[in-house]
């Protein structure tokens, strides 16, 4: 394949604008520079006190902050109890360094006790392992060749949980070791994994110890209860066990420490040398033959790294089609950050489901080669990171957790650890609320860290201009596709080539050939089961659906028509993929997928929970099932390519396909050394025609900055937060920042009647006038902005608790009254007041539904209502259809949380699947006012 229109385009746009470097400012921070952060350290304190006291499921409140468009959300969110709570805390405690001292000494206080002399090991570190040696009696009598090492301590109790699955999977790698290894390893080498918890500990104190074994019988049921409460904690852990590694693989980790050290030579001084793999040790290239199969970079990907550019650490927009290869080259980037120059990565993705994909892609990298993997998504990632002593940190983060992230570095003066940025489907930044948070991020990281390199890729991307000047970064693109592309229309039965140089840009190629019955022409008016039945089940095939609940009515209906033949294809290993299923949703396996996945069908929507999500995946990976009919998240999701992609309409929900969008669904097609080829349909009807055609022949959209646009999430959020980090605190300086921000740079084009000027005063008014800010002087005066301004406490804790500044103050207006007279005698006040407000925008209630369960309301509930200012004159004049403008106070449907069928039926009965996905965002809702009430009450 060659390389296209492969070009390289350079324009740094070198602005003039004289940014205070906060580095300097942040390197050292003072008392009073970490002031904004004092509660937080208290918080802190108090969380680790928490923790030192009690091991039980108090849960430090996380920053849940992720769009609803983080399709997969939070379902492993921490949840009193539950497993990962258990694990969490677990981690915490053994975090602090007492406890990891603690822990650690008595482990290697019982490894090396005097009372057992004969088994002394004595311990050598090499770099990032510790080397056990047995002694001589020891060694005689495991009659081991090879000597044992195990992980240095650290390691393991560092890790993060994301890598420690890793260690899983490593040691069932290692089954094939002697099985004298593995004894030694049991018997006399208790891994450090193994000692973590304290019950462990005490099971070496009673097998060394014989006065041990004597104690009483409560410290027995105590210890007992300790050992039951952390056992389930720990089993993933405990399972974990230390890979054994020979004195070949020994010698292969000093090799690596010492390539590892060239590199780094090499790359301070700037050689053109790139050593044996791009300034990387070789034993990355044979981590990427072995774990990926990829033994040679693309040309483009080559050429991309050896720009003069990506040498010199400018900031770099890359841009090739879907599946050109593009993750690659971050990568290496990243890993040359992290291991030559030493510096902590930030890696941006769009959704939780990918953020995951990806930590488990490179976490065997992390454990190979000596970083920290560590997951910022849905409910997972420490603000700040935690500060790591000698290992560099990859953060894998969404839009939202990256934020944060970038926000709590700045807070606590880290954010020169950073050394890159990296931000994948860089076009996002023009989508919305997620945009104008992904621009916040980037220039804020421009703003306080020049040392910082930020890298953006897309496949879809048309004004990089705009971009680049953004950034300060320069450009590089190709048309390189590994695996050819075919783009097709179909209007009713006749299947048209896409085609650029014909004079309607498309080309006649063949007639369906499948015969329809009566039936199945009213069933499938748009021959989907023919389309389908050409490619499955032998090649993989995805079925773009404009709705959710169409994805499941297409899957219901193909699998209706499909022979009995499809039955039999991978029988077994379907049946397996229905266990597993019904294992992780505790039996209640969603009746669709059970119909269709003895076929080899399946739906994949955001309705599906992450176990169920990640099951289904592996199955269509792997073959054993041949068709998802899917939403159009898929498209900028997980790579799941197919040999054909279908768009069942030129529809995304009921929005008219953008090129965009198109872009993203056909790029599916043609998997990389699978598929030789790769094929797009999209179905269409007469009257879409003209439409269609304009679609494939224009040129991608622009993207343009939502800063403004997104006032409250946007511009005022930002504005709360440079205050708050004291990243600017003056109108000078947040003027100044602002012309650095990509609405700095379109600004004309999207507020012509206002200069940028005009916008920032405005808002910084908006701001003290809500009494989210004040002014530092004293004078009243209306025009004197020029004084600095400082963050009141609704400001902290509305920034804090990352609450849509739209609705800060009436959520503290409710707080306010809760605190009045919280009614606990039902639950509808608590769930009044933990029901997400924008969720009332977006839902529109059947009246007649709400009428009927408010007059079921117990007394107790009524009081609540009438507290709320919800009257029953009020509801009956809603039923009766008159038009009241009141915000309809969700709550008194919503009797009782484990009720989730009442708010199925009143809200959502357009989304089939949705009420545990509103349950966790009534929880996430939660977290995020518990976390306001806690920063603001706290204060007051
Ligand atoms: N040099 C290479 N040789 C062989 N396969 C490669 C090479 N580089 C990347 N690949 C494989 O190509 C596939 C697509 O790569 P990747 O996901 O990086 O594409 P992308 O450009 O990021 O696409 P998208 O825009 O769809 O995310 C992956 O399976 C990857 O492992």
């Amino acid at each position: 394949m060659n390389e296209g229109g492969s070009r390289i385009r350079r324009r740094v746009a070198v602005r003039k604008r004289n940014r205070p470097s906060l580095e300097s400012i942040f390197a050292s921070p003072t008392a009073a520079d970490l002031q904004p952060g004092d509660e937080e350290e208290e918080d802190e304190e108090e969380m680790m006190a928490g923790s030192r006291r009690k091991k039980t499921a108090d849960v430090q409140p996380v920053e849940n902050n992720d769009s609803e468009e983080d399709m997969f959300g939070d379902y492993d969110s921490f949840a009193e109890n539950s497993f990962l709570a258990h694990v969490d805390d677990l981690e915490q405690y053994m975090q602090l360094p007492e406890h990891r001292r603690h822990a650690s000494d008595l482990a290697s206080d019982d490894l090396c006790s005097e009372s057992d002399k004969h088994n002394k090991l004595s311990v050598t570190t090499i770099d990032n392992f510790t080397e056990l040696k047995m002694d001589e009696h020891t060694k005689n009598q495991s009659r081991q060749e090879d000597v044992c090492i195990e992980p240095e301590p650290d390691l393991l109790y560092d890790i993060p949980s994301s890598q420690v699955l890793y260690f899983e999977n490593s040691s069932s790698d290692l089954g094939d070791q002697s099985t004298k290894e593995r004894d030694c390893n049991s018997s006399s080498h208790k891994t450090v994994n193994e000692e973590l918890p304290q019950n462990s500990i005490e099971q070496h104190q009673q097998t060394d110890d014989p006065s041990s074994k004597v104690r009483t019988s409560s410290e027995e049921n105590r210890r007992k209860s300790l050992k039951e409460h952390l056992k389930s904690a720990m089993t993933g852990n405990a399972k974990a066990q230390t890979p054994i590694f020979s004195k070949t693989k020994q010698l292969k980790e000093t090799l690596l420490s010492e390539e590892i050290n060239v590199a780094k030579k090499t790359i301070e001084s700037s050689s053109d040398d790139l050593g044996p793999f791009y300034s990387l040790p070789s034993k990355v290239r044979d981590l990427y033959v072995q774990f990926k199969g990829i033994g040679k970079l693309y040309e483009w990907q080559h050429t991309c790294l050896t720009l003069n550019s990506v040498q010199e650490r400018k900031n770099l927009i890359y841009s090739l089609p879907t599946s050109g290869g593009k993750t690659l080259v971050a990568e290496i980037l990243m890993l040359q950050e992290l291991l030559c120059r030493r510096r902590d990565v930030l890696m941006i993705l769009p959704y939780v489901a990918i953020v995951q994909e990806k930590i488990s892609g490179l976490s065997s990298f992390g454990i190979e080669l000596g970083f920290f993997v560590e997951e910022y998504a849905g409910s997972k990632g420490k603000f700040p990171p935690i500060k790591r002593r000698e290992k560099k940190s990859l953060y894998i983060a969404t839009i939202e957790k990256g934020h944060s992230l970038v926000n709590s570095l700045i807070e606590t003066g880290r954010i020169g650890s950073l050394g890159l940025v990296v931000v994948d489907e860089l076009h996002m930044i023009g989508e919305g609320s997620r945009g104008a948070i992904l621009e916040m991020t980037l220039a804020k990281v421009l703003y306080t860290s020049k040392a910082t390199q930020i890298i953006g890729m897309s496949a879809t991307l048309n004004n990089v201009e705009d971009l680049q000047e953004f950034l300060q970064a320069e450009y590089y693109t190709s048309q390189f596709r590994p695996v050819e592309l075919k783009e097709y229309l179909k209007i009713n039965d006749v299947i048209y080539e896409v085609d650029s140089k014909a004079e309607n840009g498309m080309t006649f190629s063949r007639l369906l050939n499948y015969k329809y019955s009566d039936t199945l022409k009213k069933m499938d008016p748009d021959h989907l089961v023919a389309l389908v039945t050409e490619v499955i089940p032998n090649y993989s095939c995805l079925v773009f659906c404009p709705t959710k609940k169409n994805c499941e009515n297409v899957a219901e209906m193909i699998c209706k028509f499909l022979s009995k033949e499809y039955l039999k294809h991978r029988e077994e290993e379907k049946h397996e993929v229905i266990k597993n299923l019904k294992n992780v949703s505790s039996g209640n396996l969603c009746p669709v997928l059970k119909r269709t996945i003895p076929f080899g069908v399946a739906y994949h929507h955001s309705g599906l929970t992450s176990d169920e999500r990640k099951l289904l995946e592996e199955a269509y990976s792997t073959g054993v099932l041949c068709l998802f009919t899917c939403t159009s998240t898929l498209a900028a999701g997980v790579n799941l390519p197919a040999r054909r992609v279908i768009l069942r309409a030129p529809y995304v929900a009921k929005e008219f396909l953008k090129r965009n969008q198109y872009k993203q669904m056909i790029g599916r097609a043609g998997r990389a050394g699978i598929d030789s080829i790769g094929e797009s349909i999209l179905i269409l009807q007469e009257k879409d025609k003209q439409q269609v055609l304009e679609l494939i022949s224009r040129p991608l959209e622009n993207c343009y900055s939502h800063l403004v646009q997104e006032f409250t999430k946007g511009i005022q959020t930002l504005f709360l937060s440079l205050i708050g980090l004291k990243i600017a605190t003056n109108l000078d300086d947040i003027y100044h920042f602002m012309n650095g921000t990509f609405f700095g740079v379109q600004q004309k084009i999207l507020l012509k009647e206002k200069s940028l000027w005009e916008i920032t005063v405005e808002s910084l008014r908006y701001l003290t006038e809500k009494g989210l800010l004040q002014k530092d002087t004293t004078d009243k005066s209306e025009e004197d902005f020029q004084h600095g301004f400082h963050i009141t406490k609704l400001g902290r804790a509305s920034f804090k608790g990352t609450i849509d500044l739209a609705y800060c103050d009436v959520l503290y207006r409710d707080l306010k009254k809760g605190l009045e007279g919280l009614v606990l005698e039902s639950l509808l006040h608590l769930i009044y007041l933990t029901t997400p407000y924008d969720m009332a925008s977006q839902c529109d209630p059947d009246w007649m539904i709400y009428f009927r369960q408010f007059s079921q309301l117990s007394p107790a509930e009524q009081n609540v209502a009438a507290l709320l200012g919800v009257s029953e004159n009020f509801i009956g004049k809603k039923a009766s259809g008159q038009a009241i403008k009141k915000r309809p106070t969700f709550g008194v449907c919503l009797k009782n949380l484990t009720c989730l069928e009442d708010i199925y039926r009143v809200f959502l009965l357009e989304l089939p699947r949705s009420p545990l996905v509103c349950y966790i965002s009534v929880r996430c809702c939660c977290t995020k006012k518990q976390r306001l009430c806690k920063k603001k009450w706290k204060s007051c």
